[in-house]
Parts: structure tokens; sequence; C-alpha cells
């Protein structure tokens, strides 16, 4: 079937439309191109297509450093040139903002402002996970597919930190090695890499129970010289896995990052933002949203490690910053201390069942993919804050929840910033700044 790609969907694909309407999810297709593609997947209201030739580029059609665009998951929009991958990301968060947020025109057009982003095409990536596989009856490590249940295996990435262009495949070739001779029962393996700091940490996933660790030590140190190697060992049931232990192989137990004025020490299970650079465009966006002042009350929910509470202590009298999981409780009290801050009470709970009491005069969010639970908007409009920053790392749940602030009616939204933390990839960062009505 032929087909014009006509725009980038929040999603791998790029969109078309059949000739009765129906609309296309085209694998491998960038907006502009017009294809030959086969119909994998005839739904009653779309259907999913693969490219199998491109009849017309479209001018954004670009080649990417990777071979491996379109099978593995990591860079879907690779083929797509940065300035069309920039320009879709606006026009997703418009749509989502109108869709879901039932915003009209003008209002979108108002509240959004232009994209930010670093000048990192590529090589932005502190982290990369890899995955276990058998090939051939031969233990593996690799990325995942786009389809999930399919590895690649790689020697490099070009996602991954430049400073570390052997990183990937010392990590693989030594635990590939380890894995045919030994019971690894590795789950996955992460790899933190620093270009300010230096700091390399490999973290290996694997269950409790019986675990070759100096053989693994050694092989894996002589591979690949690390600031941090750990095993992380998980217990329960698939779905529900949890963290029981972070066991130091050898070095620091932990990697560090210089961030804004900040230096930060993570743990492997606790999240960090994967692009640096651009994080820093969030710690600016939301400090200037809120102008935080030396005699001011800050909350931060959702805090992690301490991304925005760190600059927040710097520039508020006190702060209160609530997170649910444990290793990065523990990674805040400890990059408090060594940013010296005492200004912070770290509550370590659910952000609704936990939240401060204290009179905030400016609070920050940042939920994870779900958004806000209703209640959080309510508590949020309960507090005496002059303005709210929300950092949210997907569309819909923005779009809903800035409807939800908006019927609630204590706070409005008067900007919202996209920022690229994800080039490509169709996933999109942005700040909310809302004030009180
Ligand atoms: C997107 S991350 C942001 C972390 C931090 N603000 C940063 O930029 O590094 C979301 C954080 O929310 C935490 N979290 C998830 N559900 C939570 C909840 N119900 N209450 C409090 N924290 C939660 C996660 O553990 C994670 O650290």
């Amino acid at each position: 079937m032929k087909l014009t790609i006509e725009s980038m969907m929040y999603g791998p694909d790029g969109l078309a439309h059949a000739e009765d309407g129906k609309a296309v999810f085209v694998a491998g297709g960038v907006a502009g191109d017009v294809v030959e593609a086969q119909i994998v997947e005839d739904g009653s209201s779309f259907s999913r297509a693969t490219v199998s030739e491109v009849l017309e580029p479209s001018p954004n059609r670009v080649d990417s450093p990777c071979p491996f665009v379109g099978v593995c998951g990591g860079c879907p929009w690779g083929n797509l040139s940065r300035e069309a991958q920039l320009a879709a990301k606006e026009e997703n968060l418009r749509s989502s903002l109108k869709r879901i947020g039932k915003f009209d025109d003008d209002a979108v057009a108002q509240l959004v402002q232009p994209i930010r982003a670093t000048r990192d095409d590529w090589g932005y990536r502190n982290k990369i996970e890899l995955a276990p596989t058998i090939q051939n009856g031969r233990f593996r490590l690799g990325l995942h597919g786009r389809d999930p249940q399919q590895i690649i295996h790689v020697d490099a990435c070009p996602l991954f930190e430049k400073k570390f262009p052997r990183a990937i495949k010392a990590v693989s070739g030594a635990l590939g090695f380890l894995g045919n001779s030994h019971d690894l029962s590795l789950e996955r393996v992460g790899i933190r890499a620093s270009r300010r700091t230096r700091a390399l940490e490999v973290a290996l996933w694997t269950p409790t129970g019986g675990f070759p660790r100096g053989q693994v030590s050694r092989v894996l140190s002589d591979a690949l010289p690390s600031t941090s190697m750990v095993r992380v060992m998980s217990k329960g049931e698939k779905k529900a896995r949890r963290v029981s232990k972070v066991e130091v192989l050898s070095g620091e137990g932990s990697w560090t990052e210089d961030i804004a004025d900040s230096q930060m020490r993570l743990s492997a299970p606790s999240f960090f933002q994967v692009n640096t650079k651009a994080a820093e465009i969030l710690i600016d966006l939301v400090m200037d949203a809120l102008n935080p002042q030396p005699e001011e009350v800050a909350v931060d929910l959702y805090c992690g490690a301490g991304t925005f509470t760190l600059p927040l202590a710097r520039r508020c009298e006190y702060v209160a910053a609530v997170e649910a999981y444990g290793p990065a409780v523990r990674d805040l009290r400890r990059n408090l201390e060594i940013n010296h801050l005492d200004n912070v009470d770290v509550i370590g709970g659910d952000a609704v069942r936990e939240f401060p009491d204290e009179d905030a005069d400016v609070l920050v969010v940042d939920p994870p993919r779900a958004g806000l639970a209703p209640e959080a908007i309510d508590l949020i409009a309960s507090t005496s804050a002059r303005d709210v920053a929300y950092v949210s790392c997907d569309p819909a749940t923005l779009a809903r929840d800035l409807k939800r602030f908006c019927d609630e009616g204590t706070f409005v939204p008067v900007s919202i910033t996209p920022v690229d933390l994800f080039p490509q990839t169709f996933h999109c960062e942005a700040v909310t700044h809302l004030t009180r009505k």
C-alpha cells in the first residue's frame, strides 16, 4: 500500500491515512516520506504497517549513525532530522493539551513556549541498560529491541556517553564470557558514565543467592576500569520485585555526577535524569518560574535524590522534600551532606500521604509518567504557595493534570516549556509554571 507519512505520533511511528480514511501507524516512516508499506495488524479504528520501501524520502529524512535504527528500541526517530524532531515534539505537546486538556487554540498558542534543547544530538545518555539473552546456545548481552522480547547485540550505542566508547563492548564481552561458564542469573546490567566526573559504574541486577563475586569483579575490572561495581539484589514476584541489597563488588559503591552547582552521588537503583546537560535546562526553568527567595519555604514532591531539592535549598530558607523510594531517600540525605546543606527536611513516603504541613511559598512536583493523583492537586491547592513548577515526562498526563488544576481553580498555568531530554526518541519533558489565580 502506498502511503504518505503526515506527522510523527507520540510513539515511534509515523502517522498516515489509508484511502478509506483509516489511520495507519507506520513503523520506519518519517514525516514527509512517501512509502510502500505492508499492513501487519488491521484493527477496527487503526492499522499498523511497516515500511517495505521508501519511494520518495522526506526532506527531513537523515542517515543515522546507528545501523540498528528501527530494530533497536533506543532511537526510534533516528532517521528524522533533529529540527523536525523538535517541531514534532512541540506539536505533540500542543495536541495533547487540546485533545486531553481541552485548552483552546489561543490558550495553547499562548502557553506553549519554544522547545529548549542542548546541541548534543547523540552521545547524551549517562546511563544504558543491557539485557541478557541466549543466542545460538550462547549467553549474550544486548539492548531491548523495538519488540521488547528481542535483544539486539551491539558493541556500542551512539546515544551513550561519548567519552566511554569502549564501555558497552567491554562489559558485554566480559559478562558474555563469564555467563557461558558460570550461572550469573543476571536480570539486567546498568552502566552509568559521567563525562564531567569521569565516574563509571557497572551495576549487575540479580536475584538474591549465590554469585561468583570474586571472578565477576576480577574479569570485569580487567575488561573495563570502573570507579564502582555493584550487585543489586532483588526479590519477589516479577512485577513487584524489590531491591533487597546493593553489594559493593569494587570501588565506591555509587556513581557521582556534577549537575548545576551541585555534586550528586547516586546508588544504582535510584532515579537520575539520563541527560545531565538537558536536566540543567529543567533546573533553570524551575528556578526561573519560582524565583525562590532567601526567606521562603519550598516543597519538592517526588524529589528523587535531589535534582531540584539541592538548588532550592541553596536559594530558600527551608525545603520539605518528599520521596517514596528508600534508596533515593538515602541518596538525598547523603547529597545534602556532600553539598553542606542542612535546611532540608527529607520525608520518606508517598507524596499524598506524607504531604508536608509547612506553609509553602513555592512548590515543585516531578511525578513519574502516571502524573499526579487527584488528591495531590487538592493538597497543592490547599497550600499558601504563590507558584508551582510541574516537571512532566508525559504530555498526556500533564494535559490531564493541568485540566484538573484549572477545574479546581486555585492555580492556572502561565507557561509550558518543552525540553528535549531524549533526542532521537519521541519522549518529551516539559516544565509548566502555574501561578495562584
Ligand atoms: C521522574 S522522577 C523525579 C526525581 C527527581 N525530581 C529528579 O529530577 O531527579 C520521579 C520520582 O518520584 C518518586 N515517586 C514515585 N511515586 C511516588 C509517590 N507516590 N510519592 C513520592 N515519590 C514517588 C520516584 O521514586 C522518583 O524518584
